[in-house]
């Protein structure tokens, strides 16, 4: 395992101590304060680039805050950090792997290497299957057991073999084929399975198993359910054309009984959570066909070139994830909301919750010592203009600052009356609203009653980032999500972390393999849990066999 060599750890270094004292001196000042001072303040705080804006002026920072920020990174060797990974380096050093998700998306002259081999050609392979196969389902070509041709798909997969696709295949249904049904199982809870399933016809259905590993007790299970529900109606020979796998492990998709023939492959240098624009993304391709998967793939291409060489007081995603740092590690936030203005962006929250959660909650720093500062913090959201009438109050009012991300488009896709511009005038309200507030004086002008006021006072000094791009279309949400990632990338250097493996969800899945058998043994075998888990145990165990 190689660690690179980070000097002194971050909290001894002089600029997290100025950073320090910075944050007590700036405390006094408000963002209604320092938009009175500058009033061209946003003006010099956003940037651009591929296709996104990026305003960054309504965060408790001065100038003198981004110097600071942008000495860090430097000081933690971020330039030299994003080339590491553009070289296919080992940077997650507890895998000992490279971490290449950018070649994914790379043009078919790129060179990418992992280990002195270019990766370029192996990934547009694959694409170029992916794409015969996608045509051919789409085409009606490709036909069931029966003859009949495919009309529903379901992705079976977990984590980042669902989430990627679930939220693309939202995000992209106005893109999508319409007459084609896409489903998504992720959950052991059966109930997923019989949802997804009960009204479709197995002859017209194809199931794309999506598993990196190939061994996800979830994933395996749920495969299995499939197989079953599949062979009972069209017989033992109909997984052929019903089965495809996406997978790194072709030993375990042979196993399972589909040719790989039928496997779309991926490496061990793509994380789960950084895959969706892999073979991973099958199931958005075949919703959305070629053309749109290649622009998919473009736009993350773009925000890839703009990360690697726009400097980093520029830099979108280098701005993002220092402001991320500022107001989560130095400012105590705890957790930073995403409020995605189009309602297509519905499951854009949970997908990002998985890559800044599982990227980035993490307490070693990678000489493995802990780390004396706060990481990666909770991610959460759902779309306006829903939040807004539910949890927004707490962000208005509430005791805890949150500060939020507000991502809208200039352009609908549906230009119906007036709702695009209620919609995106609602955004710029919250974000105004969030950071200057309502005083007492204004309720006072207003004539509201002396004993109401202190109830309607809104503090405002609310950080927001506003993010605005022209249209939801595939090239935007290939730019948008890398914007992310590299965002997670930036953060996660700045802590010095490895912010690709996720050794935090190992532990929960050995126990419930340790318990699984205790739930249904006879004779109950002896558990040594605690009394607690003991008393769980014994609790479903007698529900169970009063059950039977
Ligand atoms: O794709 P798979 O190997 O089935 O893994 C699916 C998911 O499961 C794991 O628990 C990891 O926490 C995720 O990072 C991963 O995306």
């Amino acid at each position: 395992m190689t660690i690179p060599d980070q000097g002194l750890p971050l909290s001894r270094r002089e600029t997290w101590k100025t950073l320090l004292a910075h944050r007590t001196a700036i405390t006094p000042l408000t963002l209604a304060s320092l938009f009175a001072d500058d009033p061209f303040r946003a003006d010099h705080m956003n940037a651009s680039g591929a296709g996104l804006f990026f305003d960054y002026s309504k965060n408790r920072i001065t100038k003198g805050t981004l110097e600071l920020l942008l000495a860090l990174a430097r000081e933690c060797h971020l330039p030299d950090r994003i080339e590491q990974m553009f070289s296919g380096e080992k940077i997650n050093p507890t895998e000992n792997r490279a971490v290449l998700h950018v070649a994914l998306r790379s043009s078919r002259d790129d060179v990418f290497r992992v280990d002195g081999t270019n990766v370029v050609p192996e990934v547009h392979a694959v694409l170029d299957r992916m794409f015969v196969f996608a045509r051919k389902i789409r085409s009606g070509d490709w036909r069931g057991q029966t003859g009949l041709p495919i009309r529903n798909v379901i992705n079976i997969g977990i984590g980042g073999s669902d989430l990627g696709p679930v939220m693309a295949y939202e995000a992209l249904r106005h893109y999508s084929r319409r007459d084609m049904n896409f489903r998504f199982v992720s959950n052991i809870d059966p109930t997923d399975f019989h949802e997804a399933t009960r009204d479709l016809d197995p002859a017209e259905t194809l199931f794309i198993v999506s598993s990196k590993t190939f061994t996800t007790l979830e994933t395996m299970t749920n495969a299995q359910t499939a197989r079953k529900w599949l062979q009972n109606a069209l017989g033992a020979g109909a997984v052929e054309k019903h089965f495809v796998a996406v997978s790194t492990n072709t030993d375990a998709v042979r196993a399972f009984g589909i040719n790989p023939e039928n496997m779309f492959g991926f490496w061990d240098w793509v994380g789960g959570r950084y895959s969706m624009d892999s073979a991973i993304g099958l199931s958005t391709l075949l919703a959305v066909g070629e053309e749109h998967f290649q622009s998919l793939l473009e736009g993350f291409r773009e925000m890839d070139h703009h990360f690697r060489l726009t400097p980093l007081e520029k830099n979108l995603p280098v701005l993002h994830g220092l402001l991320c740092v500022w107001e989560g590690t130095f400012l105590g936030s705890a957790t930073r909301g995403v409020f995605p203005y189009d309602q297509y962006l519905k499951r854009f929250p949970a997908y990002l919750q998985q890559l800044t959660m599982e990227s980035n909650g993490k307490h070693t720093s990678l000489d493995g010592t802990r780390v004396d500062y706060e990481t990666g913090p909770v991610f959460w959201g759902e779309p306006g203009t829903n939040g807004q009438h539910s949890f927004y109050q707490l962000i208005h009012q509430g005791t805890r600052i949150i500060p939020s991300d507000l991502i809208g488009f200039l352009h609908p896709l549906h230009p119906t009356g007036p709702h695009h511009d209620i919609l995106i005038a609602n955004l710029f309200a919250q974000s105004e609203a969030l950071a200057f507030g309502r005083t007492e004086a204004d309720l006072q002008k207003q004539g509201v009653p002396p004993a109401l006021i202190p109830h309607r006072i809104c503090e405002g000094n609310r950080p927001t980032n506003v993010l605005l791009a022209e249209q939801l279309t595939p090239h935007t949400l290939g730019t948008l999500i890398a914007f992310y990632e590299h965002s997670v990338f930036t953060q996660g250097i700045l802590w010095n972390i490895d912010s690709f493996d996720q050794w935090g969800v190992e532990l929960g899945k050995i126990l419930a393999q340790k318990i699984l058998p205790e739930l249904t043994g006879d004779p109950e075998p002896p558990l040594e849990h605690d009394s607690s888990t003991n008393a769980l145990i014994k609790r479903y165990r007698e529900a169970r066999l009063s059950g039977s």
